[in-house]
């Protein structure tokens, strides 16, 4: 697997290791407990304090000050304009990265961590699979197999919900995935309600594509965004990460009849992790090498993990 971009004077990024990246947080205070860093990781994810403290205070500390300069620039723009009451427009931070390499749960520590900052009190969580088209019309297309990529998805969709984010329009709805169904939820969605800041999560949100050849304008997703972040990790340790929280799913959400996976809940474990292995190579990593990990190098801030879901390494674009 490939390294983050060199560390030479030509390269976009600076990277520092995960020690000398926990130095930023300077005097950021650790409000969260281990309870709710226990609340807040996913399965699988053994993400505790201490890598709250040494990766996420920094993180949230970073993010902090973009938002405070965006807000004054804002107001530098509306003193400019003489605008008056100008409609405050929310600050949209994009995650992006591999199926189970993390992003929920960077996503959900980052949201509580940077509601705790003065100037982003209100922050929302939205994650892309209530965009993906439902299975009726995925089967239809053929497309179960593709489920991810970027043609499962509804992408007018998802610009026109970040356009009028953007636009700082209140009741903005975005629509549910249930994991339990591996299906979106008809009729069920999460109102955003003029936030300070959005957190818009999943795998396909820094891709790009053929620019239209019929002179029609038509933005990509990241063009909403303020600030983006890739989780990135090594190949085989993201495939031994999704093998092991299907195969803990298998005792877990698996038992439930409602759930779509429930067949896998009664094959023996070596059968059980051949289909994950399949679904992995089949379906998550074939999207990882084509539609993933190309987008890395548009993000704002790489956050590379290592061994045991810990980050090693942080890379951050310079301005
Ligand atoms: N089949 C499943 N059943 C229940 N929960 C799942 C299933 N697959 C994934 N999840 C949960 O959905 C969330 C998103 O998973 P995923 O898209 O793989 O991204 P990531 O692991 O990067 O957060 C995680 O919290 C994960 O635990
Ligand atoms: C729902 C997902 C596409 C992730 O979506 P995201 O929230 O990143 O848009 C993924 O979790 C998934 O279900 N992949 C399909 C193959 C599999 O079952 O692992």
């Amino acid at each position: 697997m490939d390294q983050l971009a060199p560390a030479d004077r030509y390269s976009p990024y600076r990277i520092f290791s995960a020690d000398e990246w926990a130095q930023f947080r300077n005097d950021t205070p650790l409000t969260l407990t281990e309870d709710e860093v226990r609340r807040l990781r996913s399965l699988n994810d053994p993400v505790d304090l201490e890598e709250v403290r040494r990766v996420y205070l920094s993180l949230s500390r970073l993010l902090s000050a973009h938002v405070e300069a965006t807000q004054l620039l804002f107001e530098q723009r509306r003193i400019f304009f003489n605008a008056g009451n100008a409609v405050k427009s929310p600050f949209i931070i994009g995650i992006a990265g591999s199926v189970a390499v993390g992003k929920s749960t960077t996503a959900r520590v980052l949201k509580e961590l940077l509601a705790r900052w003065p100037s982003s009190p209100k922050v929302d969580l939205v994650t892309t699979d209530g965009f993906l088209y439902p299975n009726a019309v995925l089967r239809q297309e053929g497309l179960m197999d593709r489920k991810g990529f970027p043609e499962s998805y509804d992408v007018g969709a998802i610009l026109r919900f970040l356009s009028s984010i953007k636009a700082g329009l209140p009741n903005v709805r975005a629509p549910l995935y249930s994991h339990l169904t591996y299906d979106v939820l008809p009729g069920e969605y999460v109102t955003i309600d003029r936030p300070d800041i959005l957190i818009f999560e999943g795998i396909n949100v820094l891709q790009t594509r053929e620019l239209p050849k019929d002179g029609k304008a038509v933005p990509f997703v990241s063009d909403f965004f303020d600030f983006s972040i890739y989780i990135d990790a090594p190949e085989h340790l993201i495939h031994q990460w999704y093998v092991e929280r299907f195969m803990r799913l298998r005792e877990t959400a698996f038992q439930d009849p409602k759930s779509f996976f429930h067949r896998y809940s009664k094959l023996s474990p070596d059968a059980a992790k051949a289909i994950a292995n399949q679904l992995w190579t089949n379906i998550n990593l074939k999207n990882l090498r084509e539609n993933i990990l190309p987008t890395r190098p548009r993000a704002s801030l790489i956050l590379r993990k290592g061994a045991n879901h810990l980050v090693e390494e942080v890379a951050l674009r310079k301005l």
